[in-house]
Order: structure tokens, then sequence, then C-alpha cells
């Protein structure tokens, strides 16, 4: 127990990602339409190396013509191994409207890569007189992320979310698999004629929430390949919500729904946490901190528990 207390994350919904490619602009009206919080444009692994000069060009048109709403606007650069992320971060902060509210740095290994990027984002808002300050989110997915993500959750006011990114991951650990998270069929237990298929993403979606919920950023699941299964995605994401992971990317319009259903609380599960918060409020005037609930013990921690579901409730109802 530290006699810190924990710092509390970004107060907006995060439950879905929608991801669209910087070189394919007919995508962007249909991105800003959807139910998706936050949305990424991307200039990295979607976009092929012949196309990145454009596809800046076009996000930084679509900074300024296309009606983003509400939502949350994200671009994400190259890494810091490429060429093209000094270009990216000098492009889009010097030229982008005041509409883009972050940008989204993949492939970082340790809190230098975000020093990096924040020295040179901090330079172009100074000299460009920019007002808004840019956020930022990360996507751990290499093994040296894993190794070092929690001095990346802290390397950062500007650090906001960090999202578990599934393919770059599995490569970089040298993971026997092509799938995009979900289950793997050669991660498997038998015994007595019964298989079961555990979570080989366990670990690291555990460590990422640690991370997160120590420094006070946002835990998002990254991508699920295989968008012709909605249950395999609504499983996975159902898995993850239950760990901490308060959202989900969208690599196809048609997860957008997935996401946004299981992330939203149910009015069951709200419903029930506030009774929770009911029954220990009469529980603490007659001098108790425990009670009975349903036949089940619950007591001052109860009430922490069905706090984090009202606020998520009350966070997305506005
Ligand atoms: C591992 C990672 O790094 S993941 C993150 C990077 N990857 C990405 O950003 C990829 C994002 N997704 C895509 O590019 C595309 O969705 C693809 C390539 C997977 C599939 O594209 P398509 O073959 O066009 O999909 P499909 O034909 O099923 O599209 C159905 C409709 O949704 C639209 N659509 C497709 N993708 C998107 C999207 N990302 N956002 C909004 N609308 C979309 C299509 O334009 C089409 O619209 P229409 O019905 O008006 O014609
Ligand atoms: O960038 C995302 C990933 O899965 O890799
Ligand atoms: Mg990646």
């Amino acid at each position: 127990m530290s006699f810190l207390k924990q710092p509390p994350a970004p107060a907006r919904p995060n439950r879905c990602q929608l991801f669209g490619p910087g070189s394919r602009t007919a995508l962007f009206e249909k991105m800003a339409a959807s139910a998706a919080d936050v949305i990424n444009l991307d200039l990295e692994d979607s976009v092929a190396p012949d196309d990145k000069d454009t596809a800046r060009k076009n996000i930084i048109e679509a900074t300024h013509d296309v009606d983003w709403g509400t939502k949350y606007l994200s671009v994400r650069i190259n890494g810091l191994d490429t060429p093209h992320w000094y270009k990216d971060v000098v492009e889009l902060l010097e030229n982008a409207s005041d509409r883009l509210d972050q940008i989204m740095i993949p492939m970082v290994g340790n809190a230098s890569d975000i020093y990096a990027v924040d020295a040179l984002v901090t330079a172009i808002e100074a000299a460009k007189g920019r007002k808004k300050k840019i956020s930022f989110e990360v996507i751990i997915e290499t093994a040296a992320g894993l190794a070092h993500v929690e001095e990346i959750a802290a390397s950062s006011p500007r650090m906001q979310a960090m999202s578990l990114g599934y393919a770059d991951f599995a490569a970089s650990m040298g993971m026997a698999t092509t799938g995009i998270g979900g289950t793997q069929a050669n991660y498997y237990m038998t015994h007595e004629g019964q298989t079961d298929y555990p979570d080989p993403w366990h670990y690291a979606v555990s460590a990422i929430v640690a991370a997160c919920r120590t420094h006070g950023v946002l835990p998002v699941d990254g991508p699920f390949g295989d968008f012709s299964d909605d249950e395999a995605y609504i499983a996975h994401s159902r898995r993850v919500a239950t760990l901490g992971m308060v959202g989900k990317w969208a690599i196809h319009p048609k997860q957008v729904k997935l996401a946004n259903d299981v992330f939203t609380p149910s009015a069951e599960a709200v419903a029930e946490a506030r009774d929770i918060l009911a029954a220990m409020e009469e529980a603490k005037k007659q001098g108790l901190g425990a009670t009975t609930y349903k036949g089940k013990l619950i007591d001052i921690a109860s009430m922490k528990q069905a706090e984090v579901i009202v606020k998520m409730a009350e966070l997305i109802e506005g």
C-alpha cells in the first residue's frame, strides 16, 4: 500500500478506436460518421512507403475539411526506427488544424522514445503558437516495450492512452503465429480428453493495465485481425474488459458496434453496482464495514469496484 493516491485516467470515453489508412481518403467521412469514440488516421503500417507523403497531406487536409464532431482525433505516426517519423511530427504539428487532439506513437521501446517526440512536439507547439497541447497515445508492441511498460506509462504528462499491438508484439516476441489477437490454436492444454485454450496475451494485457492504472493512462486493447468472426472479437473484448481495459480498436467498421456494446456497462451491471453502493451506505449507517448482498460478502472494497462501473456508465452517458 502506498500513501500516494492512484491518479485518474483521462475522463473521456475510449470504447472504440476506429483505424483507417491515411491513403484512403474515401474512408474519412465514413469514419467521422461512425459511432467510434476515437478516430485513428494511420500513417504507419496500413500506408505503403511510397504513399507516406501523400497520406500525410491527406490527413492534414482532413483535420481542416472533415467534420469530426466530438470524436477524439488521433494520427498514428511512423515508428522512431523509420526515416518518416520526424516529417510526420513536423508537418502535422506545423500544418494540422486545432482539431487534431493526439498523436499515436507506435513501436515504443522505452521512455526516451517518448522524450524525443515530446521535445519535438513541444518546440513546434511553441514556434507555431499552438494553443492546444497535443496528447500522446502509444502502442506496446515489442518485447522492449513490454519490458519497459511502466516507465513508458510515466514518461510524459502528454500520455493519455496505451494500446497492445498484437501483430507486431507477436512478431517481436518470436511467437509462432500469424493471428492478430484472440485464441491461438496451438496454445492449448489437454487433460483427460478435454482441450482448453487459455489466453496467450494475458500477461501483456495485465502488465499494460497495471502500468496504466499506476500512472493515470487509459489502457486500450489493440487490433483483432479476423473481422469476419464477431463472436471471437466479442469474447476477446469481454476478456480484456474484465482485466481492466477500457476499449478496443476496430480495424473494420463492423467492429465498432461490437466494441461499444462490450465496453459500455450493461444496464443490469450498473443497476447492481448502484444496489451495492446503496447496501453499503445502509451498512455504514449501522456502523458496519461489511454486509451481505444477494448472499455474498460486500465490504468497503466492493464500493470501489461498484464505483468503477457507475463512473464508466456516467462518463459514457455524458
Ligand atoms: C496491425 C495494425 O496496425 S491494425 C491498424 C492499421 N490498419 C488499418 O488501419 C486498416 C483499417 N481497415 C481497412 O483498411 C479496411 O477496413 C480493410 C482493408 C480491412 C477492408 O477494406 P474493404 O475491403 O474496403 O472493406 P469492406 O468492403 O468490407 O467495407 C465495407 C464498407 O465499409 C467501409 N470501410 C472499410 N474500412 C473502413 C474503415 N476503416 N473505416 C470506415 N469505413 C470503412 C468501406 O468503404 C465500405 O463502405 P460502403 O459500404 O459504403 O462501400
Ligand atoms: O499496430 C498494431 C499491431 O498489432 O501491430
Ligand atoms: Mg503494429
